[in-house]
């Protein structure tokens, strides 16, 4: 999707924290008393992110993690004076709305909307609780309809998507998507289609915009009953990242990272009987450090959807079997050394941040093969597949963001945000060469040197052979530990910056590999 390239630079500017004050965020939603969803939960996703959090109450609950035993719904009127209290003195920055209870309740709502205009507006479309319970009137569609027209942003759930689309709940992420993509033509507003509802290991999100466009952020389910509030606290993150970052799909992988890390240490709050909350502040109270390699295993499992991704690519499986078109081949050396190049100045700031002498060398060294690999790349196959292309967009974002966390990032960062092109290309060169191997092919039976392809020869063998590199294998295993030594030492805010950046990373590289088949 477009915005990439504004999401890099924005974005490292949100995660550094330098944003110039707190934006001011006003949820208008349902209290939960239990502080999972609702009020709650948002004043804390607003605060995690760095937001000054303001409530408008639209409804009380009676609820626990078990459900919902009781709902009051003050007159319309009264939440409109709380509104125009707030208008008629502080400037809104953004505005997350959450349980409106019902169509007169949503009207007000819209009224204040159409004078106030914020800037921001992310609508939550609550109409059932985790538990079963409905928290809006069966007959407020149509004014929550209106209210849509009025908001920059809806998060749905699937059943929301599905009551919003006037359609039967979407059986397949396919399906969801379609209704998603119909909705925010119809209503001139980006939707967030999320897949928490789904079945399977993974759990991804899609951002569709009014014009069509799709973007997915792929993302790890995470195995815990503790998942009350997701959908309140995702929108109030998103409203708070959007007023600082303007970017929403850098406001959508930096407030799914959150999520995952709020729900993958949920557990520990140990609250309740039933679906209790997210760990709102797992950032900001940490945890203890993670035990050698812990931090970096846990990294891997978070771009399972990416590396499932890299093998599912034609160019990857073309590659593998030799039927790769060359001219898709030659862009991709192209465009590798010209990523090289970049990515060696950034080894190279690693190399200035290091701690020890040590890692100093490592990065170094590192920096170093780069250019000895641009080299050989340009003497030895751009020679024999000659290709005038300039810096492809991939390779553009790619190096971009890179080049973002360097400028702005810690030594941690840093090296987080490398070591997906080490390790993601790494385990790519170990099950080609592999296969390779499995398929017969004999070590060295590549084509001459005159670049001819010798009858029965893999086009593309010795490209596999250089790629399954012991040497390479051992640099891996170091910047892998040199991640987790680093990780260690760091607060939980900057294992979160690390975390983010390499996921980052790592969906670039998916990125790098298929952009052949896009711009050759
Ligand atoms: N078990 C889970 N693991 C990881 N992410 C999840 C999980 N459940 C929900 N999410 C994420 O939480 C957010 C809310 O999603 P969803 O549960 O579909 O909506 P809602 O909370 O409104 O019912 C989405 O970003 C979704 O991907
Ligand atoms: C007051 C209030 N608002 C919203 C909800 C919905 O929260 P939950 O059931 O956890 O669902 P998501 O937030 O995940 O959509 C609620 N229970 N109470």
């Amino acid at each position: 999707m477009s915005g990439t390239a504004a999401f890099a630079s924005t974005e490292a500017a949100a995660w550094t924290g330098r944003a110039p004050r707190p934006p001011r965020v006003l949820s208008i939603a349902g209290s939960d008393p239990s502080g999972g969803a609702g009020i709650q939960a948002d004043i804390k996703a607003i605060s995690a992110h760095g937001g000054y959090a303001m409530a408008a109450i639209a409804a009380l609950t009676a609820q626990n993690t078990q459900g919902v035993q009781g709902v009051h719904v003050p007159p319309a009127a009264f939440l409109t004076r709380q509104l125009e209290s707030l208008s008629a003195d502080i400037a809104i920055d953004a505005v997350k709305i959450g349980m409106l209870a019902n169509a007169s309740v949503m009207d007000a709502v819209g009224e204040w909307l159409a004078k106030t205009r914020p800037p921001v507006v992310v609508l939550d479309p609550v109409m059932v609780a985790t538990s079963g319970d409905a928290l809006m009137d069966a007959d407020a569609r149509e004014a929550l309809l209106r209210l849509l027209g009025l908001a920059h942003l809806a998060t749905p759930n699937l059943a929301e998507l599905a009551v919003l689309a006037g359609e039967p709940p979407a059986a397949t992420w396919e399906a969801a998507l379609r209704q998603g993509k119909a909705l925010a033509a119809a209503h001139g507003t980006a939707v967030l289609v999320k897949g928490g509802h789904l079945e399977g290991n993974e759990c991804p999100d899609a951002l569709l915009g009014p014009d069509g466009s799709v973007e997915v952020f792929a993302g790890p389910r995470v195995d815990t009953a503790n998942t009350h509030g997701t959908g309140c606290s995702l929108s109030s993150a998103l409203a708070t990242l959007q007023a600082r970052t303007g970017s929403w799909p850098a406001s959508v992988r930096r407030a799914k990272a959150w999520l995952t890390g709020a729900l993958r240490t949920a557990d520990s709050l140990a609250l309740g009987h039933g679906h209790g909350p997210l760990n709102h502040f797992h950032e900001l109270w940490g945890s203890q450090a993670p035990s050698a390699g812990a931090f970096t295993r846990s990294l891997w499992e978070d771009v399972a959807p990416q590396r499932e991704a890299i093998f599912a690519l034609d160019f990857i499986k073309d590659l593998a079997s030799g039927t790769l078109d060359a001219r898709h081949f030659a862009y991709y050396l192209a465009q590798d050394a010209q990523y090289l190049n970049a990515y060696s100045r950034v080894l190279s700031r690693a190399s200035a941040l290091a701690p020890t002498e040590d890692e100093q060398r490592f990065w170094a060294d590192g920096a170093q093969n780069c250019l000895a690999v641009e080299l050989s790349l340009h003497r030895d196959w751009l020679s024999r597949h000659p290709l005038d292309v300039a810096q492809g967009p991939v390779t553009k974002h790619y190096v971009d963001h890179l080049q973002a966390v360097a400028f702005a990032g810690s030594y941690a960062e840093v090296a987080a945000a490398v070591l997906p092109c080490y390790w993601l290309y790494a385990e790519v060169g170990r099950v080609l060469h592999a296969d390779y191997l499995k398929a017969g092919h004999p070590e060295g039976g590549h084509p001459g040197d005159d670049g001819g392809t010798e009858a029965g020869a893999h086009p593309y063998g010795e490209w596999l052979e250089t790629y399954a590199d012991d040497a390479f294998a051992e640099a891996t295993a170091r910047a892998v530990a040199i991640v987790d030594a680093a990780a260690a030492r760091g607060s939980e805010q900057e294992r979160a910056r690390m975390r983010a950046a390499f996921i980052h990373s790592a969906q670039y590289e998916v990125d790098f590999f298929d952009a052949p088949r896009r711009h050759a």
